[in-house]
């Protein structure tokens, strides 16, 4: 398979270590600055860059009739317009806020713990995130992502950063140097704690689940998510 990496940062560069690990070949990459290669010669685009960038990489795959997988974070206000995009030029897409596998089978047990624990109002839920320093967005789309699976099974109305009031259902940020990412779903009543937690110990889990969505979406059209790609049934 002949990728296009959009971003080549931490995540572009694992990408392509694992890539070239599995025989796909790198045509195009592309950072803020620079690019190298023949975008038109890829079958597939990889988009790991920066929140400002992502709906312009997305874009331009969309419009060369290119396949797109994109993990960047925190422009999810304009995902509609990509959707829209895609359907116009009978594209195919591909968002998730976090593909390793790990993380997808964690988003199923997250929710059914929360229909579980819905009736036992004694326990209060939070969402917490770590991660390294670099990281721009808070919090990060896969804390968003958990916590949605919560709201849809409790009295809590919307997420919140740090939120504290009735109905807020606290989202903590943690930024410390290297931390590839943690994420812990706490259930807190008097007499005790129950944690759900999934810690990547590095960017491969990532990368390789991303690797897969692009293997699979290469000769699909329309707008899916890693459910889809991994038949994950809630
Ligand atoms: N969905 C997932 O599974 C994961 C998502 N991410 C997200 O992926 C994004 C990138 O993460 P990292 O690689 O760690 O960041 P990074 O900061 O190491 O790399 C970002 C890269 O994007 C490039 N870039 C910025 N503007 C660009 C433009 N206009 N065109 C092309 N390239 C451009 C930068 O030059 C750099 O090469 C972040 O939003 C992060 O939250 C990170 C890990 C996993
Ligand atoms: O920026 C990162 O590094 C990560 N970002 C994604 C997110 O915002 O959820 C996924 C992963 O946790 C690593």
């Amino acid at each position: 398979m002949k990728i296009a990496l959009l971003g080549y940062g931490k995540m572009g560069k694992t990408i392509e270590k694992l890539a070239l690990e599995k025989g796909h070949a790198i045509v195009y990459k592309s950072t803020k600055e620079s690019s190298e290669g023949k975008f038109e010669d890829a079958e597939v685009a990889i988009e790991f860059s920066s929140p400002e960038a992502a709906v312009g990489n997305i874009s331009k795959a969309l419009e060369a009739e290119i396949p797109v997988v994109s993990g960047t974070t925190g422009w999810l206000k304009q995902y509609d317009e990509m959707v829209n995009l895609c359907e116009k030029r009978n594209g195919s897409f591909i968002y998730a806020s976090n593909f390793s596998i790990g993380v997808n089978l964690f988003f199923s047990i997250n929710k059914y713990v929360a229909e579980l624990l819905a009736p036992w109002k004694e326990y209060n839920v939070s969402v917490e995130e770590i991660h390294h320093t670099e990281k721009k967005d808070a919090p990060s789309g896969t804390a968003i992502t958990i916590a949605e699976g919560i709201l849809n099974h409790s009295d809590k109305k919307e997420w919140k950063l740090d939120g504290d009031k009735p109905g807020e259902l606290k989202i903590s940020a943690k930024r410390e140097d290297d931390v590839k990412g943690t994420h812990t779903v706490s259930y807190d009543s008097t007499i005790d704690t129950i944690s759900l937690k999934h810690e990547a110990h590095s960017r491969d889990g990532f990368a390789l689940g991303a690797i897969i969505a692009a293997e699979w979406l290469k000769d699909r059209k329309g707008v899916f998510t890693m459910k889809d790609v991994l038949k994950i049934k809630d």
